[in-house]
């Protein structure tokens, strides 16, 4: 099993959670208590090695502003968080990463046409957009719409949560942010823990 850790905001962290076996840290340049500049963003980027996927999140950001950001930082891959349209993800040069609120299955009825290579579900409810702590029911999700999609699961997530979490949507990644904080900081020990609990998990007989 993949996993993103979201929400970096020092080098330390994003160097520690990749010797833990993270795939993915995201760097949120959106409205969020773990926003970053993207002087510290090109920072944890360059500190971290070149498999590693460094995703940008962006809420209704500018097309200009998402180029100027992704080249000066170092990002790899683009998480659209916010309401960007088809046409729109469409036109960045990035891979990139759609996320749902998921509210039902009506949402991702066209889904499948949407040029993402990447579908991140999150929980709809919080303060902002993304990185809330909270959970939706995995088991309304209907994943045969989503069959050419790498989905990338998020939303609540956390140590004690994960296994069933995996077991019901069988996803290509798991994305946590509050689920490895203490007092709203990153907590290097949560992060060890979830990324080894994540990792161990069998899916479907074989280790993803
Ligand atoms: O993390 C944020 O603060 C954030 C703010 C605005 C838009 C997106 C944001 N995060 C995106 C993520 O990928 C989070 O990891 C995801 O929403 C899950 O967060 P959490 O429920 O806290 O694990």
């Amino acid at each position: 099993m993949k996993v993103k850790i979201c929400g970096i905001t020092d080098v330390n962290t994003g160097i520690q959670a990749v010797h833990y076996g993270a795939d993915a840290i995201g760097l949120v340049f959106a409205e969020s208590k773990r926003r970053v500049s993207v002087e510290l963003a090109k920072e944890i980027a360059k500190s971290l090695p070149p498999d590693v996927y460094k995703v940008g999140v962006f809420v209704n950001e500018t097309h200009e502003e998402i180029d100027r950001i992704a080249s000066f930082a170092g990002l790899t891959h683009i998480q659209l968080h916010g309401d960007e349209t088809a046409e729109y993800s469409q036109s960045l040069s990035y891979p990139v990463i759609k996320a749902v609120s998921f509210q039902g299955n009506e949402q991702l009825a066209n889904i499948g046409d949407f040029p993402a290579d990447y579908i991140l579900l999150d929980s709809p409810k919080g303060k902002y957009r993304g990185g809330n702590g909270t959970v939706f029911d995995w088991h309304e999700v209907n994943t045969n719409l989503l069959a050419n999609k790498k989905i990338i699961l998020a939303g609540g997530l956390h140590i004690d949560n994960v296994e069933q979490a995996i077991r019901i949507i069988k996803p290509y990644m798991v994305d946590v942010s509050s689920g490895v904080e203490s007092n709203g900081v990153k907590d290097l020990e949560k992060i060890k823990a979830f990324i080894a609990k994540a990792k161990g998990i069998a899916v479907g007989g074989e280790m993803k």
